[in-house]
């Protein structure tokens, strides 16, 4: 079932008299469910394309739609960020409820949403903390157990592990993907890791150089859990990473010819 269409999508940013094409002509559908992330060389619009989907940005030419299920008054998108996505002022619990009390939701469905979330993100016993005394990979937990409390129809992911250290980063990849798979959520990931893409992707968008269009989606039907050392070892899948080696050399030479 259809999740996000966007259709005949171009960005142009002006500013006086000259300008920037950030996408162009994207045609895409997203499935309810997939897990889809966007990979392209830096300054592709990657961040732009979110930033619509999230209504932060207006399109240009073209449209995107979001096509709700269901009828409850759930929000359309959360958004998560590489950093500063805490409220620093906010306690753990707080800010993992922060955007259930925007909504008003009754008190006990918003404790139990909350609760759940910490749980899961292994914050049970930090609670009570600030960000300041929380550690990078802390932060990034109340971030994503924020926006799935949150219950919104799609999740929108910026680079957010890319902070991170290595092991930090393979026990966030994994707990969200335990998630994901519980809620069943549409998530639309950006990453500039192949491994990662690897790892946790349904399909993989390749985005080329500016201005950014997908030039292509590769459908990754390798069962889960994967693990680094089959995208290490599995030839099936160490030919996608060269696959997607070779276009990122390839753009990131071309933008630097231009
Ligand atoms: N508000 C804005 N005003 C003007 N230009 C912008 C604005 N936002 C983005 N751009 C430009 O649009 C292009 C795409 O930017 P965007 O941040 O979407 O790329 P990206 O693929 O996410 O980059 P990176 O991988 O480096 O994060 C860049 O050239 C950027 O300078």
């Amino acid at each position: 079932m259809t999740k996000i269409e966007i259709s005949k999508l171009d960005k142009r940013f002006s500013k006086g008299n000259k300008y920037i094409d950030a996408l162009s002509n994207i045609d895409l559908v997203i499935n309810e469910g997939e897990f889809v992330c966007l990979l392209g060389p830096s300054g592709c619009g990657k961040t732009t394309l979110l930033r619509i989907l999230a209504n932060l940005e207006k399109p240009s030419n073209g449209y995107v739609k979001i096509h709700s299920q269901n009828k409850k008054q759930t929000p359309t998108q959360s958004m998560v960020f590489q950093e500063n996505g805490v409220i620093p002022w906010l306690t753990v619990e707080e800010n993992v409820a922060f955007g259930l009390k925007m909504r008003h939701t009754p008190e006990e469905f918003t404790q139990k949403q909350t609760d759940y979330y910490i749980n899961k993100v292994g914050l049970s016993n930090f609670r009570k903390l600030y960000p300041k005394e929380l550690s990078g990979g802390m932060k990034q937990r109340v971030s994503i157990a924020r926006a799935f409390a949150n219950d919104p129809e799609i999740l929108l992911m910026d680079e957010p592990f890319a902070a991170l250290d290595e092991q930090n980063k393979f026990i966030l990849q994994e707990e969200l993907l335990t998630i994901w798979q519980e809620t069943e959520k549409t998530v639309l990931f950006i990453t500039h890791s192949i491994d990662e893409a690897l790892l946790l992707s349904d399909r993989i968008l390749l985005m080329s150089a500016q201005p950014g269009q997908i030039v292509k989606d590769i459908k990754l039907n390798i069962p889960r859990p994967r693990s680094i050392e089959q995208v290490r070892s599995v030839s099936e899948i160490t030919e996608i990473f060269l696959e997607i080696w070779e276009h990122l050399q390839r753009e990131v030479k071309q933008t630097r010819l231009i």
